[in-house]
């Protein structure tokens, strides 16, 4: 059995957001809009103004800044019986996450809007859920795929150029780790069988962030959204999105087991683990030095990390080495894939990486 899970819209441009309030018209009638701080500064007014123009009755829910069960609750206390027929995300992934299950747990639609184009978070259907000490502690599930995703270009180019990066790693790992995990006959983030429509989107997701991203970050340099930033944004949030929920996960993905236990690398953005993930899995592949030098080039120009220093960690000690091997072995997503991957493999992997 196969399953592929979108969400129901998808929007995307310069200016977008401030039509938002036409397509929430078409959900319902009254919204929570959730942000922190800067987001909130940077959009609650035109949702609000553009929301009430259509009809439809905004409150700005300050968002705390980690995805916890506690923050969850919290805002779902002070939503309390207000009618609510929509929950709004705007951020990064933690945002996103969280207002995922508050929708969830209020029976209303969910709208993402994605401020940073730093991961695939905006069109899943999954949460992931850490304590305070920023420990992951679960991963939660709301009823469906989000019922509109909607991505102002003109809000992302405004992101630092890291944020980006991060999106650029994490779209540009889906392709190796769909086909891993197809081959190995592995389940995609529905606990199914992955469809040949999320390989082809792995793959178109990998050719577009590699024909446009010189010309995307040229753009981010001058602040102005052109062709290709609209293309590299729409390859990092919905066709790495689509590709990871569907297509299933591979080595790149388990990495980020071991890495995040690492001090300084924890709080490495997660797009940027993976493309470190994803250096340890085409070691694992064996792919010949030709390929490698290539990838590492593009690593150089996407501003990707290319060693574990570049990712935050004081040294590449063997315990630190030890270490992430051997929780990144035991991660689920390390079963997808060819063969069985030792933590032995994983440390012998990482030490050619450090060693290029
Ligand atoms: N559910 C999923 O499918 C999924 C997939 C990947 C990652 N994630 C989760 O996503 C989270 C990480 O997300 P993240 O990397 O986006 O970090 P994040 O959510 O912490 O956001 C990054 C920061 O960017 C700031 N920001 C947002 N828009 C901005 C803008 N336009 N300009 C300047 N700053 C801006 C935010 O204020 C925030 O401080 C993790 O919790 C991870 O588990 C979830
Ligand atoms: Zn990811």
């Amino acid at each position: 059995m196969i399953v592929f899970g979108a969400p129901r819209r998808y929007v995307q441009g310069p200016g977008v957001l401030g039509d938002i309030g036409k397509e929430l018209g078409a959900i319902g009638k009254s919204a929570v809009f959730i942000a922190d701080e800067r987001v909130m500064k940077m959009c609650g007014e035109t949702v609000r103004q553009s929301a009430e123009a259509e009809g439809v009755a905004l409150t700005l829910m300050p968002f705390g800044g980690e995805v916890t069960y506690d923050e969850i609750a919290r805002i779902v206390a002070r939503i309390g019986d207000a009618p609510t027929d929509i929950v709004i995300s705007a951020g990064g992934g933690k945002t996103i996450d969280t207002g995922k299950i508050v929708a969830r747990d209020i029976g209303a639609h969910f709208v993402s809007v994605p401020t940073v184009a730093s991961n695939d978070s905006p069109t899943s259907h999954i949460a992931v859920i850490y304590d305070d000490q920023h420990k992951l502690v679960g991963v939660e599930e709301n009823r469906g795929n989000p019922e509109l995703v909607l991505v102002d270009t003109d809000i992302i180019i405004k992101a630092p150029i890291e944020l980006l990066s991060a999106g650029v790693g994490d779209a540009l790992v889906k392709v190796f780790e769909v086909e891993q995990c197809i081959g190995a006959g592995g389940k995609n983030v529905f606990g199914a069988g992955s469809p040949l429509t999320a390989l082809a989107l792995a793959r178109a997701c990998y050719t577009t962030v590699r024909e446009n991203l010189v010309g995307a970050y040229a753009a981010h340099a001058k602040g102005k959204p052109n062709a290709a930033f609209e293309a590299l944004v729409e390859a990092a949030v919905l066709m790495s999105g689509l590709a990871f929920e569907s297509g299933g996960l591979s080595v790149s993905h388990g990495m980020t087991r071991g890495l995040s236990a690492v001090p300084g690398v924890a709080t490495a953005l997660h797009g940027h683990q993976v493309a470190y993930g994803l250096l340890v899995q085409l070691e694992l592949e064996n792919r010949d030095p030709q390929f490698m030098a290539d990838m590492r080039e593009f690593y150089r120009a996407a501003k990707l990390p290319l060693k574990l220093s570049e990712l935050g960690a004081d040294q590449a000690s063997n315990s630190t080495v030890q270490t992430i091997a051997e929780l990144s072995a035991a991660a689920a997503h390390m079963k997808k894939f060819a063969r069985e991957i030792t933590a032995n493999d994983i440390a012998e992997a990482i030490g050619r990486i450090e060693a290029a």
